[in-house]
């Protein structure tokens, strides 16, 4: 109930970020781009990482008009795709000299498939991030002091990793049930989660520090492709309750800027407060063999 009425804690901190580089994906809607939009604010120049061309380019219109500045840049990213992923960091490693905050919020919660032939959510939410991650770490270590955000969701506390099924590649098929595809979001969330356990102990001894978080429950697109019935009959009710998406966007600002929290890496916050994990969501043995397993998917050494 708390998380879902509760409209949050304020990120505190004063940060300006003149000189820095922020890269947030999925940042043409929701907390995406109200993160965008502050980061800017402050002076960072903005990446907007987003799939779509023409999208992405009305959102560079929007967040450059509401905060101000014309150091926001949109670059094509699709998470479904290794090849984009790839081509992405290519061209932002050739043309960006910087990156000091890189922020894995792209989400995504209906069935299907990535071009590459895994599940949507998990290609998406998690393959994609960890692909993408990994061909950033030098730039980010180079600019260091530097930070890693995974949003994530308290629907990962729902998720469990099957990895036999990961290795059958076994996707959704449209017509699958809303029970069944909030199951495998949950479980692509706990895939956050474990990603940035792991990533956090590989990155101890270097100068960048990486957190997850839940955002809270906000009224944003992402149940768009659930039953459009079930969308409109809830939309009123998410309105009043839930937290719109400048209150949303505050748990990853926290992380991404607050001073003095680098201590607490490879952690989980909610509402812009350090959280404990249940066991599942810190278990090491998993959270190797999520990063060994995700490595031999997108081809890294
Ligand atoms: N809305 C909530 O209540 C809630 C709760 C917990 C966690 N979250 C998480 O917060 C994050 C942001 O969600 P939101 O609520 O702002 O939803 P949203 O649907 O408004 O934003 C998600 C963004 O991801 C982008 N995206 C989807 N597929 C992509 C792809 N293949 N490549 C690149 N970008 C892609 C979308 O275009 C969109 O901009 C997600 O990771 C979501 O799981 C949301």
């Amino acid at each position: 109930f708390h998380h879902f009425v509760v409209k949050g804690q304020k990120c505190m901190s004063k940060a300006k970020l003149h000189g820095k580089t922020v890269i947030v994906t999925g940042s043409n809607t929701g907390i995406g781009k109200t993160t965008a939009i502050d980061l800017a604010k402050r002076g960072a120049r903005v990446i907007l990482a987003c799939r779509c061309k023409q999208r992405g380019e009305t959102a560079l219109q929007e967040v450059r008009n509401e905060s101000g500045s014309n150091q926001v840049v949109f670059m094509q990213l699709d998470l479904g795709s290794l090849k984009s992923v790839r081509s992405f960091a290519e061209t932002f490693l050739k043309s960006e000299p910087r990156l000091d905050i890189l922020i894995n919020n792209a989400g995504i919660c209906m069935q299907g498939q990535t071009e590459d032939g895994f599940g949507l959510m998990f290609g998406v939410n998690h393959l994609g991030h960890f692909l993408l991650t990994n061909l950033l770490l030098d730039r980010l270590k180079e600019c260091g002091p530097s930070r890693i955000v995974n949003v994530s969701s308290m629907a990962h506390n729902f998720g469990k990793i099957d990895f036999d099924c990961l290795n059958s590649h076994k996707t959704l098929g449209f017509g699958t049930s809303s029970y069944r595809v909030f199951q495998v979001y949950c479980d692509s969330k706990l895939c956050n989660v474990l990603f940035n356990h792991e990533l956090a102990k590989r990155l101890q001894g270097t100068s960048v520090t990486c957190y997850t978080l839940h955002p809270g429950a906000i009224s944003s697109d992402l149940g768009r492709n659930t039953s459009s019935v079930l969308h409109v009959v809830l939309k009123p009710v998410t309105t009043f309750f839930f937290k719109n998406t400048i209150q949303g966007c505050q748990t990853t600002l926290h992380c991404a800027l607050q001073e003095g929290i680098e201590h607490l890496s490879g952690r989980y916050f909610s509402n812009c407060t350090v959280r404990e994990l249940y066991a599942k969501a810190k278990d090491d043995a998993a959270a190797k063999k999520l990063w060994e397993i995700s490595e031999r998917f997108c081809g890294l050494p």
